[in-house]
């Protein structure tokens, strides 16, 4: 997470060294990425203008520009970024100040985001995000494999995905902020990986899934600049993701400090309801939830009848969860009920 550049890691693991040797990381080459794509649940509507299935009024003289900049972003090619650069220099003020990466972005009834305004959920490609020069950027990354393993001895448990549990108790992707002026949005996030799971890492722009104007923490960071958040995914071999798991407890520098561990995301149900309900009725980070959601659907981790019945669960489980928290509350506020709490035993 910090940006020191130091691993302590053991020897290689077989898959070839992308570090001095000296550092001794196990290191993982580049993958080639096919993987599937279809309609979904989330759309996304990445590098379009279209504000997906509930298209907020637009101010007539946005729609201009913002039909110019939807041709310069479906055709990412040939000197599309000055392009979009170009018309956003034209766009009115107010425009401006979305792509500058400000966050005043309030237009006409004040209740428009500059995500809602003119971009599908904050959705924006990858030449859109590298021109926001006073955005801060961020590289995460699912990492991801398919297993035979059977739980209990009889439910598949068919993919291992990989998430953490961050310092703030947040569980999120492994990846970081990532510094523009010193590096590439893939050599930032290499950078990342090496420190949280100890592992060196290539990762491709092919890797590249979509781009996004991360949610605001709290109104507090209103005038702070944007942060886009990036995100990745890459596949590997269930012995390369072992490798990791391994490797992010015993040689990563972050371990124990802004990584607490590493944990597999339960895609199956239990009887009782749980798996992946449970899990996705934790916190997450930012648009971490979102992040994951769409991209087992995307990869056809869970097929969207699974997917919607665990988050209607899910729901259940967290409201469960409030009354406790409530309960709990008043108990301690009230100082009522509380157990009994003793001086410890000493033996
Ligand atoms: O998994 C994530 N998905 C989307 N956004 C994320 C995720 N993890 C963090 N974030 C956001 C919120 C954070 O403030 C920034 C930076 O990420 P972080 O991993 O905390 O950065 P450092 O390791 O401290 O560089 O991105």
């Amino acid at each position: 997470m910090k940006s020191s550049f130091c691993c302590n890691c053991s020897g290689s693991l077989g898959f070839g060294c992308l570090v001095q040797p000296r550092l001794g990381s196990t290191a993982f080459p580049p993958t080639k990425r096919k993987e599937q794509t279809d309609p979904d649940l989330f759309s996304t509507n990445r590098g379009q203008l279209s504000r997906g299935r509930n298209p907020e009024p637009r101010p007539a003289e946005a729609s201009h520009h913002s039909q110019a900049l939807a041709t310069a972003r479906a055709r990412p090619e040939a000197g599309s970024l000055s392009r979009i650069r170009r018309l956003s220099s034209s766009l009115p003020a107010t425009f401006r100040t979305c792509l500058s990466g400000r966050r005043k972005h309030t237009y006409g009834d004040g209740n428009h985001s500059c995500s809602s305004l003119y971009m599908a959920s904050g959705q924006l490609s990858r030449a859109e995000a590298l021109a926001c020069s006073g955005c801060r950027h961020a590289c995460h990354v699912m990492l991801y494999c398919d297993t035979n393993t059977l739980l209990f001895g009889s439910i598949p448990i068919r993919h291992i995905v990989l998430m953490q549990m961050r310092f703030d108790g947040l569980l999120g992707f492994p990846g970081g902020f990532v510094n523009l002026s010193e590096e590439s949005l893939e050599a930032g996030l290499g950078r990342e990986l090496l420190e949280e799971l100890g592992v060196a890492f290539q990762i491709l722009e092919e890797d590249h899934v979509d781009s996004c104007f991360a949610p605001a923490s709290s109104p507090a960071s209103s005038t702070s600049p944007r942060l886009i958040t990036h995100f990745y995914t890459k596949k590997m071999e269930e012995g390369q993701i072992r490798a990791v798991e391994t490797a992010a407890v015993t040689t990563a520098t972050d371990h124990g400090q802004e990584v607490l561990g590493m944990v597999r995301v339960p895609l199956h149900s239990t009887k009782g309801g749980g798996g992946l309900a449970s899990f996705l009725s934790h916190s997450f980070v930012g648009n971490a939830r979102f992040q994951l959601l769409h991209t087992l659907l995307r990869l056809h981790l869970v097929a969207p009848e699974e997917l919607r019945e665990a988050l209607a669960r899910s729901l259940k489980i967290q409201a469960r969860a409030s009354e406790e928290l409530r309960a709990a509350l008043a108990r301690v506020e009230g100082k009522t009920n509380l157990p009994h709490h003793s001086p410890a035993h000493t033996g």
